[in-house]
């Protein structure tokens, strides 16, 4: 669909790009000419994704160590990228989420979800636009979202409202910063299976209700991943110079279809809920086991 060299001279930066959705996003930059840097906190998980995605990109690739719920540790990759030369892009992707019904959530629990999707998402915009700005050079920052920053969503509420944060985020940045050439968009994708999310949002037969489901996405089908890299790359390329502010829907029509949400777990029973925060905490504790920060 692109160029291959689309994106030749850009240095883009995937927060959360060891796994998922953001390793997806940085293979299709880095075969469209990009440098990708990826961070995450399991040392392990990041270099077996920089091979893979050198490997499937026959481009460049390369992995930092970073929190970003914790501002110093993304100063601290910031600087070790800048002193290669500045970013030209950034995507917000790290993200936490798990399902709980919102009176069981601990403070710890809330903040947790929280401090990554929001606290990230604003500390990592603020060390890039901070740079660009200091340098008068141009950026693009895009924000994975979700659709649950136009409908909510009942059992994923923190997640829910940490979103819609950096919708708001995306708005405002979008209009201090335009002036001085930095583009600030969001995606807000409907299903793509994961297995981090799929661990934390669908860990039993009894959770797989509406926004993990593709029987009634209109277009009756999750969502693919060269779908997904497709608005990546045009949304950070120079030929989408006139589009900022805006959030961009990719789930094949499902929020207007109405059933995006966990609404249809109403019916799970308390023994039900136990179950399903045993599995997510298991699911947990393996990806714990192998952080590194
Ligand atoms: C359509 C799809 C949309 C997709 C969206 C996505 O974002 S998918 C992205 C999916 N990918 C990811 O999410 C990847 C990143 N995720 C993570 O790092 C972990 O899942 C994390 C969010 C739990 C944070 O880990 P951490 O090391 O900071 O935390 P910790 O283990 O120390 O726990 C903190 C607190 O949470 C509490 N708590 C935990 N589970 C449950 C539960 N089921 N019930 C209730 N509470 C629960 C736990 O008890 C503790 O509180 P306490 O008891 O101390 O008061
Ligand atoms: N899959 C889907 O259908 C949808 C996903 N999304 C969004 O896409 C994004 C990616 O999700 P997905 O790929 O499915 O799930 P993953 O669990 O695979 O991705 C989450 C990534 O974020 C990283 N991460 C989490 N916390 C931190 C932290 N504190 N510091 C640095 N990195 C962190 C994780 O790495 P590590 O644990 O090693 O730090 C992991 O690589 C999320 O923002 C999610 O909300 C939105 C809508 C739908």
């Amino acid at each position: 669909m692109f160029d291959a060299a689309v994106l030749q001279g850009k240095r883009i930066l995937v927060t959360g790009g060891g796994t998922g959705l953001g390793k997806e996003m940085a293979v299709g930059f880095a075969a469209h000419g990009a440098h990708v840097y990826i961070c995450g906190r399991r040392k392990e998980v990041l270099d077996l994704a920089v091979a893979e995605i050198r490997e499937r990109s026959r481009g460049q690739a390369d992995a930092l160590i970073a929190n970003v719920r914790d501002p110093d540790s993304i100063e601290a990759m910031m600087s070790a990228i800048w002193a290669d030369g500045p970013l030209t892009g950034l995507v917000n992707n790290a993200g936490a989420n798990f399902l709980a019904p919102t009176e069981s959530l601990s403070p710890r629990g809330y903040e947790a979800i929280r401090s990554t999707v929001m606290d990230g998402s604003f500390y990592a915009s603020v060390a890039c636009g901070k740079r660009w700005i200091a340098a008068g050079l141009p950026g693009v920052i895009i924000s994975n979202l979700v659709t649950w920053v136009w409908t909510g969503s009942a059992y994923v509420v923190p997640a829910a409202m940490a979103k819609a944060a950096v919708h708001a985020m995306t708005m405002s940045l979008a209009v201090e910063w335009g002036p001085k050439g930095i583009r600030v968009n969001a995606i807000a994708p409907g299903p793509f299976p994961t297995e981090g999310a799929w661990d934390k949002l669908n860990p039993l037969a009894e959770t797989g209700v509406g926004a993990t489901q593709a029987d009634e996405v209109p277009l009756r089908r999750f969502g693919k991943m060269d779908e997904l890299r497709n608005l990546l790359i045009f949304l950070m390329s120079d030929g989408c110079s006139y589009i900022t502010g805006d959030t961009i829907s990719i789930d094949g029509g499902h929020h207007l279809a109405a059933p995006s949400t966990f609404a249809g777990l109403a019916k799970l029973s308390p023994a039900d809920w136990q179950r399903a925060r045993e599995a997510i905490q298991a699911s947990v504790r393996k990806e714990k086991e192998t952080r590194s920060i």
